[in-house]
């Protein structure tokens, strides 16, 4: 961690945001997405942090619903402050009420999941598997065969944009969801709602790049920021923005448990 910031977040924890990405960044890839549990030393780090920081947020591609069950959250002493925001921050969840705020289903998502299997087995794609996350609908190749997403990746944004819709690119994935709302968007918005002295914000693949950028306009306001990257062989484009990059999760987890361990 720069020495500045790490400074700043032992001496004022209070002023902290820590927001972090869940797949890829607290949890290992895996094959298939509902197996994708959180990494069990970095929950216990951030519930020990969430006593002392100012903010603990996940902020997710993934729905709330998932996130909190694939990550263990709810009801977990050290979580009463924690905040989810799933699908890049359509849907948000709060531990002081446990409500969750969810849009409807947008039309086009309905549309798509009814035309979605026809139009890849007409491609010889019937194969890949669909994840259906309600605001979103995400073609998965990981497993299953890799190199059919490069030649997806046109058609289904060709698809998504004659359905008003836009493509969220990822590890493996390709994601249709409704434009409007991104990570940049949450980092911001809980930022200022903390009015955060200090942001760090860990991330692991391109739906993470709104948030460094975030965080990097944040800094040019005077606040602390720190980016880390959550390492991996598949996607090397947040790495020369990071101040910290580490070997995935299992790194993540180490380095949040010695976060945890200044206070
Ligand atoms: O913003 P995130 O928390 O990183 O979520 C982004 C996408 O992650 C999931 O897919 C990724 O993880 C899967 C499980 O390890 C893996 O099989 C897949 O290849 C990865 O791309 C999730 O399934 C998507 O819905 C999220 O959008």
């Amino acid at each position: 961690m720069p020495a500045s910031v790490r400074t700043a977040v032992i001496a004022d924890p209070a002023g902290t945001l820590l927001a972090l990405d869940f797949d890829g960044t607290l949890a290992h890839i895996v094959d298939d997405p509902t197996q994708a549990y959180a990494h069990e030393r970095s929950v216990a780090a951030l519930a020990r942090l969430g006593r002392v920081l100012g903010q603990v947020a996940i902020v997710t591609g993934r729905p709330v619903r998932q996130a909190l069950e694939l990550g263990g959250f709810a009801g977990v002493e050290g979580f009463e402050q924690l905040v989810i925001w799933g699908q890049y921050g359509a849907e948000q969840w709060d531990a002081t009420t446990s409500e969750i705020v969810e849009p409807d289903r947008p039309e086009p998502i309905s549309r798509l999941a009814d035309e979605l299997p026809g139009w890849l087995e007409e491609r010889g794609a019937g194969h890949v598997r669909i994840e259906d996350k309600g605001l979103a609908i995400a073609v998965h190749t990981r497993g299953i065969d890799a190199s059919l997403l490069d030649e997806l990746a046109q058609p289904l944004a060709d698809l998504a944009g004659g359905l008003g819709l836009v493509v969220e690119p990822g590890r493996q994935v390709i994601e249709m969801r409704a434009p409007g709302v991104d990570k940049g968007d949450s980092v911001r918005a809980l930022a200022s709602r903390l009015g955060a002295r200090q942001v760090i914000f860990a991330g692991d693949d391109l739906g993470d790049l709104p948030a460094f950028a975030a965080v990097e306009d944040l800094r040019r306001s005077g606040v602390g920021g720190l980016l880390i990257c959550s390492a991996s062989a598949e996607q090397d484009a947040l790495v020369a923005r990071a101040d910290i990059v580490l070997d995935g999760p299992d790194a993540v987890a180490d380095w949040l448990e010695q976060l945890a361990d200044e206070f």
